[in-house]
């Protein structure tokens, strides 16, 4: 496929349109009079679609729309946006305005754009009156990333028997083997994105994060109304909450839509606009990483199947030999903050080496404790736990002549404050959360 266009030059970004057959849903986007750039995303095996679900399903079907156009949007970033079938209703507008200004605030940061002003949804459409409840099967869609969050969100809705599928999107058999390990009946949606893309990407496209978990969510809204769930569960910790930092007055967090802010835009936009009977929530949303790494670190069947390493997830290009890479800040802070609650050759066991006796990491491990550096632009946990992981560490004779943790113990230790290293706070649950009634009692598997 070749391409007229030279994206960074481009006025308009046009969502051309959308549409849904036989199990594939396309979605259409152009910049100026360029070529199509069209996304597909197949729903295995999906049933026919009641009559009385039809509204709800094209809502999200135009939500998904217009959530997935991030990827496309942020290789031009023109300064105008035109939406087909019109403008839209300010709670629509609203969520895409914050969805692309902070769900690309990392994107902004390091290509040393600022989008503030330049991003604004067409608006003006009379608000719909709130969607009916459409007395969806009470089920649960479990997405799955292969790491292990979402493996404590299974084994938390499986302890107290509650119906599940473990769901996830696009083609890695790391993932896959996961779900098939957690024995829950299995939903594989795949996402090829537009080729045309890649080849923006080649002439010189703005390219960089875009908040992924959002687009995930919304192909999960649409397969819950195709397939008859009730209940889209993600495992987005309290701590993906917290920006990596702050520039000119900007929060940029490489986290955002794993964060509670995008959880209650998307979870009310959906009640309001799609089902009243349709949650969307976060199961681990009251914990700390480290409260999630502790209830993992009891999931022994899982250990040499999982991996929180995101080199493994690249679309293009090689994969990592091993599951851990053991070079990126995912893998740092996993074997950080799953340390203090697993046996030394347990953990050194499934990462297949001593993270913390490796002086050549010593930089990696001073951005997760914020040491001269601001946290990395991954999915870790906030600095103030890493401290307090690596203060714990630092007290246990089995660690602390290891190289990072000695160091630690000599050169950062005395620059902090004793009183905010306890481990027991990052394990408190906090009350913030929108997780329905039904799914509570699950949460004793952090207890
Ligand atoms: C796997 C990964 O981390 N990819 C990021 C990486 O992409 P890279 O160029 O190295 O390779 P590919 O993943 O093969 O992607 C090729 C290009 O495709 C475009 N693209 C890909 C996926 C997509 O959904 N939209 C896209 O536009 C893009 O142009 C790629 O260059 O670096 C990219 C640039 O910084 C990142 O955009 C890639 O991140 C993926 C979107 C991704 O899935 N990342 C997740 C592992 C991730 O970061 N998860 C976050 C969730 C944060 C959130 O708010 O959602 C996390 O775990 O914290
Ligand atoms: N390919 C995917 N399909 C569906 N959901 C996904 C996918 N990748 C990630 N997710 C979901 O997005 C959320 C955030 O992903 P994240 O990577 O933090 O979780 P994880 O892989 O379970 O754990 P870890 O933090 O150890 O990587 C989780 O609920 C996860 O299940």
């Amino acid at each position: 496929m070749t391409t007229n266009i030279q994206p960074r030059l481009t006025q308009v970004f046009r969502f051309v349109r959308c549409s849904y057959a036989d199990g594939v849903a396309e979605l259409v986007y152009a910049f100026d009079h360029g070529e199509e750039l069209i996304e597909r995303v197949r729903f295995p095996q999906a049933p026919a679609l009641p009559a009385s679900h039809q509204a709800a399903f094209d809502a999200a079907l135009r939500m998904l729309h217009l959530i997935a156009g991030v990827s496309y949007y942020k290789a031009g970033v023109p300064p105008r946006i035109e939406v087909a079938g019109g403008p839209l209703d300010d709670a629509t507008a609203d969520l895409l305005d914050a969805l692309y200004l902070h769900g690309l605030a990392e994107f902004a940061y390091r290509n040393g754009l600022d989008l503030r002003g330049r991003i604004a949804f067409p608006r003006g459409a009379a608000a719909q009156p709130a969607a009916k409840a459409l007395n969806l099967p009470q089920r649960t869609l479990v997405p799955i990333g292969g790491g292990k969050d979402s493996l404590v969100a299974v084994e938390a809705i499986k302890s107290i028997g509650g119906e599940a599928t473990a769901v996830w999107v696009g083609n890695s058999p790391l993932i896959a083997a996961c779900a098939e390990r957690t024995g829950l009946p299995m939903l594989n949606i795949q996402r090829e994105l537009a080729p045309g893309l890649f080849e923006l990407n080649r002439l010189g496209a703005w390219n960089g994060h875009i908040p992924v978990t959002a687009v995930n969510s919304a192909i999960l809204a649409v397969a819950a109304l195709l397939y008859g769930y009730d209940s889209i569960a993600f495992a987005n910790e309290r701590s993906a909450s917290a920006a990596t930092l702050e520039y000119e007055g900007q929060l940029v967090n490489h986290q955002w839509s794993k964060g509670y802010v995008f959880e209650q835009l998307l979870g009310d936009w959906l009640h309001q606009h799609v089902a009243a009977d349709l949650t969307y929530c976060s199961l681990l949303r009251p914990y700390s990483e480290l409260a999630v790494t502790r209830a993992f670190a009891k999931l022994t069947p899982y250990f040499d199947a999982f991996s929180s390493c995101n080199r493994n997830f690249k679309l293009l290009g090689p994969k990592p030999a091993d599951r851990w890479c053991g070079q990126c800040p995912k893998c740092h802070f996993v074997f950080l903050a799953l340390a203090p609650f697993l046996a030394k050759p347990r953990l050194l066991s499934i990462f297949g080496r001593n993270l913390l006796d490796d002086e050549n990491l010593a930089a990696g491990f001073d951005a997760l404790l914020e040491y001269q550096d601001h946290k990395p632009f991954e999915c870790v946990g906030e600095g103030a736990e890493a401290r307090a992981a690596m203060f714990a560490l630092s007290q246990r004779p089995e660690w602390q002549e290891d190289a990072l943790v000695n160091r630690f113990r000599n050169e950062i230790l005395p620059q902090l404050d004793a009183s905010e290293l306890a481990l027991e706070p990052w394990l408190q649950a906090s009350g913030e959360h929108r997780i329905p009634a039904r799914l509570l009692p699950a949460l004793a598997i952090f207890a």
